[in-house]
C-alpha cells in the first residue's frame, strides 16, 4: 500500500494546508491560555477542503498536532496532516492519538470544519459523573441551545470516540459533548469555533457546579431557550444591523 503524501495535490491545496497549519498551531496555544489542558493533554484540528468547489468530502485532509508534544513546541511546522482514514500524509511525527476520532467526525458530519478535545477540569468532572450540564444559564441557551449532552464511554485507539461524538451531536444543537469518564469534545464550522465552544463549556460547567453548591439552579423554559439560541446564533455581535447614527435620527 502506497504511503499517502502531499505530492500530487494542486498548489491551491498545498497553500491551504500551509495556512491551516498556522491557524491550528495558533489555536493550540489557546488551550493552555484558557486553562483547559495540562502538559500534553488536548488537541485541535481543522479540515482542509481538497475540492472547495465540491465542498466537504471523504478526500479532505485534516491538520492536527503531533501526539504527546508539549504546547511550547507546537509550531506551524510541527503540525501534521492526515487523511480522513486517519493516515499520516505529511509530518515527521506521529499524529494525535485522537486523530481517528477527529477524522470520523469530519467524515460523518460534513458541516464540521473544526474539532477540539480537552480535559478541562469542571467539564471533565461532569463527564466523570455522566450527568448532562442542565441549561440553567442564558449563556448556555445562547451557545449550546440546551443541556450539554453526555457521550458514551469509549476507549481510545479506533473510531469509538468519534462514533460517540457523532451519535450524540448529530441531532443536537450543542457544539459540545462530554464523553463519559473522559472529557469534552467540541465541534464548529472551523477550529476557532470549536475552541470557543471548548472555552464556553468549561465556563458553564464551572458556573453550574458552583450554583449547585448554593442550592438547586432554576431551569429556563424551553421557549425562552429557543428564542435566546435563535437570537445569539443569528443576531449577536456585529451581525446585527448597524446602529442608527444621530444624523439618521435627524
Ligand atoms: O485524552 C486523550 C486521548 O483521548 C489524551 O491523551 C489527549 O488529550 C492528548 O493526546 P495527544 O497528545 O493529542 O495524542
Amino acid at each position: 500500500m502506497t504511503h499517502p503524501s502531499l505530492s500530487g495535490y494542486p498548489s491551491s491545496v498545498l497553500d491551504e494546508v500551509a495556512r491551516t497549519r498556522e491557524v491550528v498551531a495558533r489555536l493550540h496555544a489557546e488551550l493552555p491560555r484558557w486553562g483547559l489542558v495540562v502538559w500534553t493533554a488536548g488537541n485541535v484540528s481543522q479540515r482542509v477542503l481538497v475540492d472547495p468547489a465540491a465542498g466537504p468530502g471523504p478526500d479532505d485532509l485534516l491538520v492536527i498536532k503531533p501526539s504527546g508534544v508539549t504546547y511550547d513546541e507546537l509550531t506551524a511546522e510541527a503540525m501534521v496532516v492526515c487523511d480522513l482514514e486517519g493516515r499520516l500524509v505529511d509530518g515527521d511525527r506521529a499524529p494525535s492519538s485522537d486523530t481517528a476520532a477527529h477524522a470520523y467526525v469530519y467524515t460523518n458530519m460534513p458541516e464540521v470544519g473544526g474539532v477540539v478535545h480537552t480535559h478541562s477540569t469542571y467539564a471533565t468532572a461532569w463527564a466523570a459523573r455522566a450527568e448532562p450540564v442542565p441549561c440553567v444559564l442564558t449563556m448556555m441557551a445562547d451557545e449550546f441551545g440546551g443541556d450539554i449532552p453526555i457521550g458514551p464511554f469509549a476507549l481510545i485507539g479506533d473510531d469509538s470516540i468519534g462514533r460517540g461524538i457523532v451519535e450524540t451531536l448529530r441531532d443536537s444543537r450543542s457544539p459540545a459533548v462530554l464523553m463519559r469518564n473522559h472529557g469534552p469534545f467540541t465541534i464548529g464550522k472551523d477550529a476557532k469555533a470549536a475552541v470557543k465552544a471548548a472555552v464556553m463549556v468549561e465556563e458553564v460547567a464551572r458556573t453550574v457546579h458552583i450554583s449547585r453548591q448554593l442550592g438547586e439552579p432554576l431551569p429556563i423554559e424551553q421557549h425562552h431557550v429557543d428564542s435566546l439560541y435563535a437570537r445569539y446564533q443569528n443576531v449577536y455581535g456585529q451581525g446585527a444591523a448597524a446602529p442608527v447614527t444621530k444624523e439618521e435620527h435627524a
